[in-house]
C-alpha cells in the first residue's frame, strides 16, 4: 500500500473558502444592490407585516360602519374615504390584504404539491411518460383557468380553501411545465449521472439530487404566481365568487366601487392600486431573483489546457501482450452495438460490433477522435445510454456477470460498488447545491449501510487519501470552492468510496492544466495499486495513454480499429488509423512521413461506409475494403494489416 499523499502545491485560494451559507449571501447581496427588487421586496414586507398586524394598525374595525359619513372621500377622519356602509377604506384594504397574501400563498403551496412531484416525474423518466403527460398538460392549459376556478367552487362552494383550491389548480399545470423543463436540462447533466454511478435510488435522485437545483427557479415562479393569483382572486371576489360579502377583500371592495362610480369615484382607486402594486411587486420580485441567481449560476470559467507538456515515458513494464478476450477478465465487452432510435425511419449505430476486455488491476487506455463512440461505450458499461439510444446487440460481463439490459434498479447494485466512474467535468460531476460531505456520505450510507457518523468520519479519511488538505473542514464546503483539480480529487474520492472493481474515468484529466493533470494522473495509479482496481481511461490524449496505460484500444467511426499493449501500439501499430493518429499527434516525432495529417473528416454516425469505416480516408484502402463489413480479428480491424508496415512513434 502506498503513503497517503500529502496535499500537492495546488493553490485553491483563489476560489475562496467562504462558509455554507455563502451562496445564498452572494445572492442576498446581489438582490440588495438591485434598487428596484429591494423596493419591491420592502413594499411587500411592509404589506405582510400590516396585514399580519392589521388589527393593530387599522384606525377602525373593518366591519364598523359610520352612517354620517357614506361614501366619503379622504379626510383627516378616514384616510382613503368611506364605502357605501361608511366603512373605513383603509382598513379594510389592510384587512384585503390578508385575504390576498393569504389566498395567493395557500394557493402557489397548492400548486407546487400538485405541479413540481409531476414535472420531476415527466422530465425525469422522459419517454412515453413524458409524451403522454405533456399531452395532458397540453390539454388542461387548454381550459380557461377562470372557468377552471368557477367549475371548482361551484363543486365545494365559496370559502377560503375552495378559492385556494381553485387557483392552486389553475397554476399547477405551469408548475409542472417549468418543473419538467428544468428536470429535463438538469438530468442530463453529469452530478445526475455520477448519483447513479454513485447507486442512489431514483426517488433521492429526484428529490435530494434534482429537487434543490430546482429551488432557484421555483421560487422565482412562486413569486410570479403569487402575484398572478391575488389578481385570479380578486377577479373571483369582483364576480362575487369569492369569500361572502362582509369579508374585506380587494376584489370584493372594486366590486362595491363599481356601483358607486358615479357617487364616489375614488373609492375604487385604493383597491385598485392596492391589487396592481402587489402585483408588480411580486413581478418585479420574481425577476429580481431570477437575475440574481443566474448571475450565481454563471458557470465559473474553465480551466484552459496549456500546451503540450505530456512527454510519453515508456509503457508500463509487464504490459500485457495478449488482447485476446482473457478468461475471468474483469470486463468483457463483446460486440455491442448501440442505436438511435428514430421516430421515422430505421436506427442509427453508434457504436458498432465492439468488443473489449480490461483485466483485473489493469489500467486500459481507449483512444479515438471526437464522435469515435468512446463515451457510448462508457455509457453502456455504467448502463447509462442517454434516452433514445439503447444497446441493440452484445454482451457486456463485469465480474462474470452479464450487464447488458438489466433494469436500472439492477445496475444502481453494480453502480458505485463493482463499478464507479469519474467524469470529465468535476464540478460538473458534483451537486451545486449539496456540500462535499453530504454528497461523499451519501453512498456511503446508501451502499455499505454506514451510519452518519461513521459515513462522515470514513468521507474525511477519502478526502485525505485524495490530497484534500483538512478534509474534515472541507467536508462542509460546496463544490464551487474546491480548484478543478480539487474538485477532481473529490469526485475520484467519491467513486472511490465502494472500493469498486472498475473505475471509468472519462476524459478524467481533460479539463485540468498540464501540472494538475499529472498529479491526478499519479493519485490514479497509486489508487489503482492501492484498491487493486481496473481502470479504463478513456482520452483523446495519446500522452496520457502511453504514460499511465498497459494496453490501449483505438476507436474510430463507433468500432474499435485496434487492441495492443501500449509499447506495441505505439512503435507498431497495425491498423492504418492508428499509425494516422500517431503521427497527427502535435506532441509526437513522427518517424515517417506517410501518414503526417489524416485526410477528409471521421464519417457521422449514419453515414459509415459499409465496409471499413476508415476506406475513404485511408491511404492503403483497396476496392475490397468497401465491399464487406470488416471484422475484429487478432484485435486489428483491417483487411491489409499482414501486408502494411506501419512505423510510426510519438516517443
Ligand atoms: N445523447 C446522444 N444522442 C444521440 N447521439 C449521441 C448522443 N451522444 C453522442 N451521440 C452520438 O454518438 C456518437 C458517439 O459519440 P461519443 O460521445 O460516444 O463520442 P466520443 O468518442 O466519446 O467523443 P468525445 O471524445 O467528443 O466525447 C457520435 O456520433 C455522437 O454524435
Amino acid at each position: 500500500m502506498s503513503e497517503p499523499l500529502k496535499a500537492p502545491a495546488e493553490d485553491d485560494s483563489s476560489v475562496g473558502r467562504a462558509s455554507a451559507a455563502s451562496g445564498s449571501a452572494r445572492v442576498l447581496g446581489r438582490i440588495a444592490r438591485q434598487p428596484v427588487t429591494l423596493g419591491a421586496l420592502v413594499f411587500l414586507l411592509l404589506l405582510a407585516a400590516s396585514a399580519i398586524a392589521a388589527p393593530l394598525v387599522v384606525p377602525y374595525p373593518p366591519a364598523e360602519q359610520h352612517h354620517s359619513a357614506v361614501l366619503q372621500g379622504p379626510s383627516a377622519e378616514f384616510l382613503l374615504g368611506t364605502d357605501d356602509y361608511g366603512r373605513d377604506t383603509l382598513s379594510r384594504l389592510v384587512y384585503g390584504a390578508r385575504i390576498a397574501l393569504l389566498v395567493g400563498f395557500g394557493s402557489v403551496t397548492i400548486a407546487m404539491l400538485i405541479g413540481v412531484p409531476l414535472g420531476l416525474l415527466l422530465g425525469y423518466y422522459g419517454g412515453w411518460w413524458d409524451r403522454l403527460g405533456t399531452r395532458a398538460l397540453d390539454i388542461a392549459d387548454a381550459l380557461p383557468g377562470m372557468l377552471v376556478g368557477f367549475a371548482v367552487i361551484a363543486i365545494l362552494g365559496r370559502g377560503l380553501l375552495p378559492m385556494m383550491a381553485a387557483i392552486g389548480l389553475i397554476f399547477c399545470m405551469n408548475f409542472a411545465r417549468i418543473t419538467r423543463a428544468v428536470t429535463l436540462a438538469e438530468r442530463g447533466k453529469l452530478y445526475v449521472d455520477a448519483a447513479r454511478v454513485a447507486g442512489l435510488r431514483t426517488p433521492e435522485i429526484v428529490f435530494r439530487q434534482l429537487l434543490p437545483n430546482l429551488v432557484g427557479p421555483l421560487i422565482v415562479q412562486a413569486a410570479v404566481f403569487m402575484g398572478s393569483a391575488i389578481m385570479v382572486e380578486s377577479a373571483l371576489s369582483f364576480l362575487g365568487l369569492g369569500l361572502d360579502t362582509a369579508t374585506p377583500t380587494w376584489g370584493g371592495m372594486l366590486s362595491v366601487a363599481s356601483g358607486e362610480l358615479a357617487r364616489q369615484p375614488f373609492l375604487a382607486f385604493p383597491p385598485g392600486v392596492a391589487i396592481i402594486a402587489s402585483v408588480l411587486a411580486f413581478n418585479l420580485l420574481g425577476d429580481g431573483v431570477n437575475d440574481a441567481l443566474t448571475n450565481r449560476r454563471r458557470p465559473a470559467k474553465r480551466r484552459t489546457r496549456t500546451p503540450d507538456g505530456t512527454g510519453a515515458r515508456p509503457a508500463a513494464a509487464g504490459s500485457v501482450g495478449d488482447t485476446a478476450a482473457e478468461p475471468g477478465a474483469l470486463l468483457q465487452v463483446r460486440g455491442v452495438t448501440v442505436e438511435l432510435d428514430r421516430p421515422a425511419g430505421t436506427p442509427v449505430p453508434l457504436i458498432q460490433d465492439v468488443s473489449l476486455s480490461v483485466g483485473r488491476g489493469e489500467m486500459v487506455g481507449l483512444l479515438g477522435e471526437s464522435g469515435s463512440g468512446k463515451s457510448m461505450l462508457a455509457r453502456s458499461v455504467l448502463g447509462l445510454l442517454p434516452p433514445g439510444t439503447r444497446l441493440a446487440a452484445g454482451s457486456i460481463r463485469l465480474d462474470g456477470a452479464e450487464l447488458a439490459h438489466r433494469s436500472e434498479r439492477e445496475m444502481r447494485q453494480v453502480r458505485g460498488r463493482t463499478l464507479a466512474a469519474v467524469f470529465q467535468d468535476p464540478l460538473a460531476a458534483l451537486s451545486p447545491v449539496h456540500t462535499i460531505g453530504q454528497q461523499l456520505t451519501e453512498p456511503l450510507h446508501a451502499h455499505l449501510g454506514m451510519s452518519r457518523a461513521a459515513a462522515r468520519k470514513r468521507a474525511a479519511e477519502l478526502l485525505d487519501r485524495v490530497g484534500v488538505e483538512d478534509p474534515r473542514r472541507r467536508l462542509d464546503d460546496y463544490p464551487h470552492q474546491f480548484s478543478g483539480g480539487m474538485a477532481q480529487r473529490v469526485a475520484i474520492a467519491m467513486a472511490l468510496a465502494a472500493e469498486p472493481r472498475l473505475l471509468i474515468a472519462d476524459e478524467a484529466t481533460s479539463a485540468l492544466d498540464v501540472t494538475t493533470q499529472s498529479q491526478v494522473l499519479d493519485l490514479l495509479l497509486d489508487l489503482k495499486d492501492e484498491f487493486d482496481m481496473a481502470i479504463l481511461m478513456i482520452t483523446h490524449d495519446l500522452g496520457v495513454v502511453a504514460e499511465t496505460c498497459d494496453r490501449a484500444a483505438v476507436m474510430y467511426a463507433g468500432q474499435i480499429v485496434e487492441v495492443n499493449d501500449v509499447r506495441s501500439l505505439f512503435d507498431r501499430p497495425r491498423h492504418p488509423y492508428t499509425a494516422a493518429l500517431l503521427a497527427a499527434n502535435p506532441s509526437g516525432e513522427a518517424t515517417t512521413d506517410r501518414l503526417p495529417t489524416i485526410p477528409g473528416r471521421v464519417p457521422l454516425a449514419g453515414e459509415w461506409p459499409s465496409g471499413c469505416h476508415f476506406a475513404n480516408r485511408c491511404a492503403f484502402s483497396r476496392e475490397s475494403c468497401l465491399r464487406t463489413p470488416v471484422p475484429l480479428a487478432d484485435d486489428v480491424r483491417c483487411l491489409r494489416t499482414g501486408e502494411l508496415t506501419l512505423e510510426v512513434s510519438v516517443r
